[in-house]
């Protein structure tokens, strides 16, 4: 894209988004930095980590000489992000708030403000992903639109956390950081002076909500809902809990009283029972089909899917899992039917289903029903050893098919 002129630089404050900034000048756009805030409360150590985060982006942008902007979205991630967050916990889903919080803030009403209330060109974010259109728009072709690309750096990847962003926002965003890796950028910040920036803590958790305990924190707005967790094997009552929003599929439970480890495979929002499981590797807590629905293709649907129905990928549905490769089934509504070549544990719904082909992330779909369980197909025990034709591995949650 010739002639860009100004670029809008979101600054968190952290590292990444500094140097991302850093680059910008560097390369002589008219650039300016914004930090958003999009939640108003301190937390419950009594510190108000947005104001920190605030000051230390309002410091990297006079440090590089660049003007600084403070925004509030803090009504847009309430009604957008945070009221969709409780609806999903209320029906037994887990959501993925991240991956939200890119589509409807970042990549939304932040894009549209960079755009119409700043009279900018193009956004920038400290995100690790690449886009066909290059680090700097460089490759710009709207004809051809853009993919979405792994970075350089695969162990800090975020293109998870975008998989559900637009297509026309994206065709505008440069990710300054998609050929360099973390460590040339702490050290590209230390050359920098920006010493206490780098040696801030890695931003943790729920998108601006920061890293305290999730758990506590959505309690505080969900009222209690006791239930029972019942053992999925005899359907016994084994303990009790006080709403199924504060359990996610695969988690271990303590139970009071119980001396076996339980971890939690299904939630049934009707009864609130949880169904709990003996054992990580216990065959309920894996399956190799699910449903998705609402498919976000970032680019286009996959030809094979759209002509023929049917396209091979590779999936993960948490950011640091490994990918594993899958067949797609196009269903009506914008619905996949997914078939992993191995079950996988703890798939849970409302979690978004992130598909890759090579080095490109394809897009996303949300988990909404899941097929039958290892258990449900007579599949009986575990741990490493073969059963009916399964190796189960324990030490890293997954499973072979043999033969
Ligand atoms: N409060 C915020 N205000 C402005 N931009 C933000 C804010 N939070 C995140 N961002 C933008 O989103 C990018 C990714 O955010 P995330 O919190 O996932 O990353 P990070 O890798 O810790 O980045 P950073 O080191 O810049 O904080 C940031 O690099 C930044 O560009």
């Amino acid at each position: 894209m010739s002639n860009i002129g100004r670029v809008i630089v979101a600054v968190s404050g952290g590292v990444d988004s500094a140097v991302a900034a850093l680059f910008l000048k560097r390369k002589g756009f008219d650039v300016v930095g914004v930090f958003m805030e999009n939640w108003d409360v301190t937390d419950e150590m009594g510190i108000c980590s947005v104001a920190q985060d605030a000051e230390d982006a309002q410091w990297v942008c006079s440090r590089l000489d660049i003007p600084f902007h403070h925004v509030s979205f803090v009504k847009e991630y309430w009604h957008e992000v945070f009221c969709s967050l409780l609806k999903d916990y209320g029906s037994g889903y887990t959501p993925n708030p991240d991956i939200l919080c890119n589509r409807q803030i970042k990549f939304d009403t932040f894009y549209r403000y960079a755009k119409d209330k700043m009279d900018a060109n193009a956004i920038a974010t400290g995100h690790y992903a690449r886009t066909t259109f290059g680090s700097f728009l460089e490759n710009y072709d709207p004809v051809a639109g853009v993919h979405l690309l792994k970075p350089v750096d695969l162990f800090k990847d975020q293109t998870f956390f975008l998989s559900q962003v637009p297509q026309m926002p994206l065709q505008r965003t440069m990710f300054p950081l998609g050929n360099l890796t973390k460590n040339q950028v702490r050290r590209i910040a230390c050359e920098h002076e920006m010493y206490h920036i780098v040696k801030k803590k890695e931003s943790r958790g729920i998108c601006f909500i920061g890293s305290r305990n999730f758990r506590n924190f959505i309690s505080e707005y969900l009222v209690d809902k006791p239930g029972n967790f019942r053992d999925i094997d005899n359907g016994h009552i084994v303990g009790k809990h006080s709403g199924i929003h504060q359990w996610t599929i695969g988690q271990r439970c303590r139970i009071g009283g119980q001396v076996k480890p339980y971890f939690v495979a299904r939630k049934d929002p009707k009864s609130d029972d949880i169904l709990v499981a003996s054992g990580t590797n216990h065959p309920s807590l894996f399956i190799q089909f699910f449903f998705a629905a609402e498919s976000h293709w970032i680019h286009s649907v996959p030809e094979p899917l759209m002509l023929e129905g049917i396209f091979e990928c590779e999936f993960r549905f948490q950011h640091t899992k490994p990918l594993v490769k899958c067949t797609l089934v196009a269903m009506a509504d914008n619905q996949v039917l997914v078939k992993l070549v191995r079950p996988l544990r703890a798939i849970t719904l409302g979690q978004y289903a992130v598909f890759y082909k090579g080095k490109e992330c394809l897009g996303s779909a949300r988990i909404t029903l899941l097929g039958p369980s290892l258990q449900s197909l007579g599949h009986g025990e575990q741990n490493g050893c073969l059963v009916r034709g399964i190796v189960y591995d324990s030490a890293v949650h997954t499973v072979d098919v043999r033969g």
